[in-house]
């Protein structure tokens, strides 16, 4: 079995894979890793890709050292199944290529427009070839919240749950549909001007973060929680015989 493991700003996820199937998915701390033992004990891991956009703790690292299997730490010399156009592939996070590499492989041979909610909002556009230009970086949802928050003097930190309109009627309300309406009219933005430029375009809607879109969106929108694991997962298969 392939154990996959994908440490973001705000949380790690771990997936074990057998035969390109999700048998799988542990949620953990991107500080400790601390149920990675856990998973190793029940199942027979036979080889690991780690994707990582954070500098790794000394606890992270240990766990990930202590690994019987081989592993493939996903860099910008790691061969990709897709070509990479992003200039500077020294500096890309490689969460959002194997996002693309994942949708890439569910759809070949489809122009698509890849978004990530996570700690950051990512917008990736991969084409029918299977090359990867590039794409966006905006901030997530618990981000503009927080941002708010932190940097006026009056503003209270709001949840994204509770009483929700389109037009805010006081403080909470306000800043709750000024960060969730703002997302939503933001990615319907993106996906409306790029179907312009790419009438066939697909999309995939992925990471922690999920939205609700008004149903002529919600048609044309592919929602794959586990997009960026099984992109990770085609990446270590692709490099098997280099491991
Ligand atoms: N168990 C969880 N812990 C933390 N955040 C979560 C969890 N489940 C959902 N979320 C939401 O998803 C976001 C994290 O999503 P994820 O895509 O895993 O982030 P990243 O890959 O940037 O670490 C957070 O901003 C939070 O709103
Ligand atoms: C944009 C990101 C912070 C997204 O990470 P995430 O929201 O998944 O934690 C990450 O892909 C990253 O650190 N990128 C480096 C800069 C770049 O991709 O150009
Ligand atoms: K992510």
């Amino acid at each position: 079995m392939n154990l996959i493991v994908d440490i973001g700003n705000t949380t790690a996820k771990m997936a074990v894979f057998d035969d390109g199937r999700i048998v799988e998915v542990v949620y953990d701390s991107n500080r400790t890793l601390g149920r990675l033992p856990e998973v190793c004990r029940v199942y027979t891991i036979e080889k690991a890709i780690v994707a990582t956009v954070i500098d790794l703790s000394r606890e992270v690292l240990s766990q990930l050292e202590g690994l019987a299997a081989p592993v493939l730490w996903l860099n910008q010399n790691t061969p990709l199944p897709v070509e990479n156009l992003y200039e500077t592939p020294q500096t890309l996070g490689y969460d959002r290529m194997a996002a693309v590499v994942g949708a890439n492989e569910q759809f070949p041979g489809r122009d698509i427009l890849v978004i990530d909610a996570g700690t950051c909002i990512t917008y990736e556009f991969v084409d029918a070839a299977a090359r990867y230009h590039g794409g966006n970086i905006s901030p997530g949802l618990q981000m503009r919240f927080k941002a708010l928050h932190q940097f006026t003097g009056r503003l209270p930190l709001v949840a994204s749950e509770g009483r929700m309109m389109s037009m805010g009627k006081d403080t909470d309300t306000a800043i709750r549909a000024g960060v969730l309406k703002g997302i939503q009219y933001e990615i319907s933005g993106y996906v409306t001007s790029m179907k312009h430029k790419y009438p066939e375009l697909l999309v995939f809607l992925t990471g922690g973060d999920d939205f609700s879109f008004d149903t002529n969106l919600k048609s044309i929108i592919f929602a794959d929680r586990f997009l960026v694991l099984k992109g990770l997962n085609r990446i270590l298969n692709y490099n098997n015989d280099r491991l």
